[in-house]
C-alpha cells in the first residue's frame, strides 16, 4: 500500500470543494487530523462561541467520515509539533492543507514546510489574497478598487467533487476524545441559545444555502431589516470551511439582479479582509490612522468606562436597537450586520471606548468570530482602518432602529419592550421603561462629546 498522507484540518471543514482532501485521496490512504492548538494563535486562541461551533462542526465531520469509513484524528497542542510527530509516527508522504493566512498560520506553514513535505492549497476564498494588484502591483488597500479587480476575474474556479473513496491506513494513529477537549460550556451551560439557533456542518451549511437561495433577489433591501430574515446567515458556515464561496457563488450565480450583485460585493468583503491582514499582520490591536492615540485614552473615566462597557456587552445601555443587538450576541453567538455597525459604532463613538474592547467581546461571543473580518469592520466602523468610515459620521441609533423597521427584532430580544407600541419602541419614554434602564448617555451629548474628543485627538497630532 501506498504512504499514507495527512490532511490537516482547521477553518474547512467540509469534503466538497476541499482540494486539500482532494489531493491526498488521489495520492493514498488518507488520514484526517484536527489539532486543537491554544499556543501558536497566541492571545487569538479561539473565543468561547466559537469553541462551541467547532465541537459541533467536528462532530458533524465525523459523522460523515465514518460513512466512508474514515474518521479524523484529534491531537491537542502546538500544531506544528503535533503534525510533525504524526508523520513520523504514521509515515507519512506528506501533510495536505488548505492555506490559511491569518499571521500566526502563516509562520506556522513556513515552520512546518522546513520540516515535512506540506503540500498547500487554496480553496477558502474567492481568490487568494494577492492574486490582484494595482496598476503598480501592489496590493489592495480601498475596497471598492480592489472588488472591481476581483469582479473581472469572476466566477471562481469550478466546485471539486467529494472524494470518490477515502482508503484508510493499515493502522490508525492514537486520538484524543473530542468530549476531553471540553469545547462545549459546562458550568454554566450558556449555549441553550445558540444550539437553538444554528445547525452545523457542511450538510446544515448547504441546506441553509438552499432555503436561502430563493431570497437572494430581495437582498439589497433586506439584509439592512434587522427584524427579517434577509441575510444568509452563512458566517459561521463559512468562518469555519463547511462551505465554500466558490459553492455559494456557483450555486447563486446566474440570478441577475440587484440582489445577487449585492450578494457578491458582500462575499468580496470576506476576500478583502483577508488581502488586509496579509498586508497589516497587526490589525486586530493596532489603529492604522494616525491622530487617535488621545482619542480613547480618556485619563479621568476609567472607572465609568468600565461600567459603560459592561453595560454594553450585558445589552443595557438604554438604547433599544443596542441592546437587542447584544443580546442578540449573547442568546445566539451572531449578530445581523446592520446592528453589528451600530453597536460597533456606539460602543466608540457614544461610549469613547476604545474599539479593542469591542474587538474582543465579538471575538469570544461570535460563532463567526474572524481574525479578518471582525478586525477589519471594527476598524472599519471605529475610522481607524486603512479604509474606513470618517470618525465624524457618527450614526444615530434611535433614527437607525426605526428606518430599518426594528420593532419585531427589540420585542424579540429586549421582552422588557415588547409591549410597547411601534411608535414608542425605538426610543421609549423614561416613564414607559419597567426595568429597562434609562439611557446611559443622551444621543445630542454623546455626539458632542465625541467630536470634541475627535477635535483635542486631532490637535495633539
Ligand atoms: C463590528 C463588526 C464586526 C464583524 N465581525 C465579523 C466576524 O468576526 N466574522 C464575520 O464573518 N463577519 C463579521 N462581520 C461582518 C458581517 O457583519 C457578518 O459577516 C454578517 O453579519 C454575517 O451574516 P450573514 O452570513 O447573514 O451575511 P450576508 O449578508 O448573507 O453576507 C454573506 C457573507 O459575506 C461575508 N460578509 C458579509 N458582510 C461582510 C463584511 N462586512 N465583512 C466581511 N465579510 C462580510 C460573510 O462571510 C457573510 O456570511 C462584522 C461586522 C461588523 C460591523
Amino acid at each position: 500500500m501506498s504512504a499514507p498522507q495527512i490532511v490537516w484540518l482547521r477553518r474547512d471543514l467540509r469534503l466538497a470543494d476541499q482540494p486539500a482532501f482532494h489531493a491526498a485521496a488521489q495520492a493514498g490512504p488518507v488520514i484526517p487530523v484536527y489539532v486543537l492548538d491554544d499556543e501558536t494563535a497566541g492571545d487569538r486562541a479561539i473565543g468561547g462561541a466559537a469553541r462551541w461551533w467547532l465541537h459541533h462542526s467536528l462532530e458533524s465531520l465525523s459523522r460523515s467520515l465514518a460513512q466512508r469509513h474514515s474518521r479524523i484524528v484529534l491531537r491537542r497542542g502546538d500544531a506544528v509539533r503535533e503534525l510533525a510527530k504524526l508523520v513520523e509516527e504514521t509515515g507519512a508522504e506528506a501533510v495536505h492543507a488548505l492555506r490559511h493566512y491569518e499571521p500566526w498560520w502563516r509562520k506556522a506553514q513556513g515552520k512546518l514546510a522546513g520540516q515535512v513535505d506540506l503540500r498547500l492549497y487554496d480553496g477558502n476564498y474567492l481568490m487568494p489574497p494577492g492574486a490582484v494588484t494595482t496598476n503598480g502591483g501592489d496590493p489592495y488597500k480601498i475596497y471598492t478598487p480592489f472588488a472591481k479587480a476581483v469582479l473581472d476575474y469572476m466566477p471562481p474556479r469550478e466546485c471539486l467533487p467529494e472524494p470518490e473513496t477515502l482508503h484508510s491506513p493499515d493502522r490508525w494513529p492514537d486520538s484524543d476524545d473530542l468530549a476531553d477537549w471540553n469545547l462545549l460550556p459546562t458550568r454554566p451551560d450558556w449555549s441553550g441559545g445558540i444550539a437553538a439557533f444554528w445547525q452545523v456542518g457542511e450538510a446544515a451549511a448547504h441546506e441553509r444555502l438552499e432555503e436561502w437561495s430563493g431570497d437572494v433577489a430581495a437582498y439589497a433591501d433586506a439584509r439592512n431589516q434587522p427584524s427579517q430574515d434577509g441575510s444568509s446567515r452563512l458566517s459561521p458556515h463559512l468562518h469555519w470551511g463547511e462551505i465554500s464561496p466558490a459553492q455559494i457563488w456557483h450555486r447563486l450565480d446566474g440570478r441577475r439582479g440587484e440582489g445577487w450583485a449585492t450578494y457578491a460585493k458582500e462575499l468580496i468583503w470576506r476576500d478583502y479582509a483577508q488581502n488586509v491582514i496579509c498586508q497589516f499582520p497587526g490589525y486586530a490591536s493596532e489603529s492604522y490612522r494616525d491622530g487617535y492615540a488621545g482619542l480613547w485614552r480618556n485619563p479621568n473615566r476609567g472607572h465609568l468606562i468600565a461600567e459603560e462597557l459592561q453595560a454594553w456587552q450585558r445589552g443595557m445601555t438604554g438604547y433599544p436597537i443596542v441592546d437587542a443587538g447584544m443580546r442578540q450576541l449573547w442568546q445566539t453567538g451572531w449578530m445581523h450586520n446592520r446592528v453589528r455597525m451600530i453597536a460597533a459604532s456606539f460602543l466608540v463613538k457614544h461610549l469613547l471606548i476604545d474599539w479593542r474592547h469591542g474587538e474582543r467581546w465579538f471575538w469570544d461571543c461570535l460563532v463567526d468570530a474572524d481574525f479578518a473580518n471582525n478586525a477589519v469592520n471594527w476598524q472599519w466602523v471605529a475610522g481607524t482602518g486603512v479604509d474606513s468610515n470618517m470618525f465624524v459620521r457618527i450614526m444615530a441609533p434611535l433614527s437607525q432602529s426605526e428606518k430599518f423597521d426594528a420593532a419585531g427584532y427589540i420585542r424579540e430580544y429586549v421582552p422588557e419592550l415588547a409591549d410597547l407600541p411601534d411608535d414608542q419602541i425605538h426610543d421609549p419614554p423614561d416613564d414607559c421603561r419597567g426595568d429597562y434602564p434609562v439611557k446611559v448617555v443622551g444621543h445630542r451629548e454623546a455626539r458632542e462629546r465625541a467630536l470634541s474628543a475627535w477635535r483635542a485627538a486631532k490637535e495633539e497630532g
